[in-house]
């Protein structure tokens, strides 16, 4: 068997495309422009690549893009002063801190100080609250993403066996809410889990998240399962640098009945489904139906 390869750019783009008719809807109809506030501390190369990426697709989709790039010795007191003026201020709908901070940081501090309604990443603990508990909240983008294609390519999820090898806070815990929202039977495994590969073939889905270059190889994976590469890995083959997934696509592909590439795959969704959030955000603060389709 050779798995369908699931377009993630396509998909992205799509949901860009939605995202930007919407926008257009909230200006003709409402005078409303969305704003995404996008804070980088310091100067990560991959965390700058994004920034930038983020900063572009926001304006392409019509709404309004504030970029705020800090110095690596910002202290902890200015970036909490700057995150008070955004939570603020009326133009901008969704923040977004880029993470990871400098070691000298909190991250939780300082995701902790956003304003819920305004914090289109998910990560602030009031939102991971109303998540596990099923109420409306902002979702964490990659796991939005990956829900979307699955929803695409399965339909109903209802009564799946779904496997999440990976335990973080921004990946792996909010997928299986999402996956137990969807009324799969959810395991979480990590890297203790015994006997892993058992594991994943007693799965439907199996979304690979553990931050391990192409540790998930056909040989874990169920005949016609779904397979979620969201791993982003940089190694060097070959005297080149490569990006690869936590699953070996090669032998995954010839078992699975569909799989993520990386690069491709999840990655462009984590964008699109920021602005998607955003949209969403910048409803809910006006009273304004939320757009279908475009959250969890
Ligand atoms: N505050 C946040 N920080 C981080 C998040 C996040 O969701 N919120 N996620 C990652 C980085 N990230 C977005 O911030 C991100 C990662 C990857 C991609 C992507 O499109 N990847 C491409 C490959 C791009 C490349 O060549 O490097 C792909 O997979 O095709 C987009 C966004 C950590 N930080």
């Amino acid at each position: 068997m050779t798995a369908k390869r699931i377009d993630g750019k396509a998909f992205a783009a799509g949901v860009r495309a939605r995202v930007a008719e919407e926008v257009a809807r909230l200006k003709e109809g409402h005078g409303i422009v969305p704003g995404l506030a996008v804070v980088l501390v310091g100067e990560d190369p991959a965390s700058q690549v994004y920034v930038g990426a983020k900063g572009k697709q926001t304006v392409e989709v019509g709404m309004a893009s504030f970029e705020h790039r800090l110095p690596a010795e910002t202290s902890e007191a200015e970036l909490l002063a700057l995150i008070d003026r955004l939570n603020h201020d009326p133009a901008v709908h969704g923040i977004l801190v880029q993470l990871p901070l400098p070691a000298h940081l909190n991250a939780d501090l300082v995701i902790n100080a956003l304003d819920p309604a305004k914090d289109v990443d998910g990560f602030h603990i009031s939102n991971v609250g109303r998540l596990g508990t099923g109420q409306k909240s902002m979702v964490p983008c990659t796991p939005l993403g990956c829900l979307m294609m699955l929803r695409d390519h399965l339909g109903s999820l209802s009564g799946l066996n779904a496997v999440v090898v990976g335990r973080s806070n921004i990946v792996g815990k909010p997928m299986a809410q999402l996956l137990l929202g969807e009324s799969c039977t959810v395991t979480v495994a990590h890297s203790r889990t015994r006997d892993l590969a058992a594991v994943c073939r007693g799965a439907d889905i199996l979304v690979a998240a553990v931050g391990r270059p192409e540790m998930i190889t056909g040989d874990f994976v169920k005949p016609g399962a779904t397979v979620i590469d969201v791993g982003i890995n940089r190694i060097e083959r070959d005297g080149k640098t490569k990006l690869v997934g936590d699953v070996d696509y090669a032998s995954a592909a010839e078992v699975a009945g569909a799989i993520t590439p990386v690069p491709g795959g999840v990655g462009p969704m984590t964008i699109a489904c920021l602005l998607a959030n955003t949209l969403t955000a910048c409803c809910r603060a006006n009273g304004l139906p939320e757009p279908q389709g475009l959250t969890a």
